[in-house]
């Protein structure tokens, strides 16, 4: 598994910069897809029949294997490291030098306490060296570690280091807005409320870019 952010030999230093990476199991890649959309299927068969649901039912009896091909395919296939975006650099010709901003990148992904949806917009930014990135790969990275499982917090920091790791700078900042479905529509119920998370770091530590990013990002529509 990667451990980029830290030096493992210093269990200190892994204390204070945290884990970014999405608890694994060692055994995570050992199953083919096909196997466990099987296993899935099969347990959450057993769940809805816990639930007292007729899997004879026309609407109901595929939805076993949907649900294991939607995790698996789907919605967390952010999990399977084959599935990360091949972000091809672009030497960067025109010496472009200041920030570009990708905004409103419209992100989904799933909270890991309660399985249920995680909605809203990521804005990334960088101030290029000597690469540019394709505009989609923003949005394709931004999609990557969103289908997964997540906290925001964890997902805002794997953007943002893997920012840093293909665009070979430090210069990155990710802003995440975002609405819980936990928390809308279950426990406290609370539609209004919505959660902000950040990562900037090089320039963007500096408040002049720091404000420049977001004043780009203000809501505009
Ligand atoms: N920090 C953080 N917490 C989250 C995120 N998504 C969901 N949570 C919270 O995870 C917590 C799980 O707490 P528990 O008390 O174990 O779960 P619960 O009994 O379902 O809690 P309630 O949601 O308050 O009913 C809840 O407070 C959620 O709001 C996230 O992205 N980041
Ligand atoms: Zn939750």
């Amino acid at each position: 598994m990667d451990r980029r952010d830290w030096n493992e030999e210093d269990p200190e230093e892994e204390h204070l910069a945290g884990s970014l990476d999405t608890p694994l199991r060692p055994d995570a890649f050992d199953l083919t897809d096909e196997q466990k959309i099987n296993g899935i299927e099969h347990h959450f068969r057993e769940i809805m029949q816990l639930l007292g649901l007729d899997l004879e039912d026309d609407s109901l009896k595929g939805t076993p294997r949907r649900v294991a091909k939607m995790y698996v395919k789907e919605i967390f296939d952010g999990l399977n490291p084959e599935n990360r975006p091949n972000a091809r650099l672009f030497e960067n010709k025109y010496g472009y030098r200041q920030m570009l901003v990708e905004r409103d990148i419209t992100l989904y992904s799933s909270c890991e306490h309660h399985f249920v949806p995680i909605i809203g917009k990521a804005h990334v930014a960088y101030i290029p060296n000597e690469h540019v990135i394709g505009l989609s790969k923003l949005n394709r990275i931004v999609q990557y570690y969103g289908r997964r499982p997540q906290v925001q917090e964890r997902l805002t920091r794997q953007i943002a280091q893997e920012l840093r790791d293909v665009l070979k700078t430090e210069n990155v900042a990710v802003y995440i807005e975002a609405d819980h479905l936990c928390v809308m529509s279950r426990g406290v119920n609370d539609v209004s409320s919505s959660t902000i998370t950040s990562e900037y770091s090089g320039l963007f530590e500096q408040e002049a870019y720091r404000l420049e990013f977001l004043q780009a990002i203000r809501h505009h529509k």
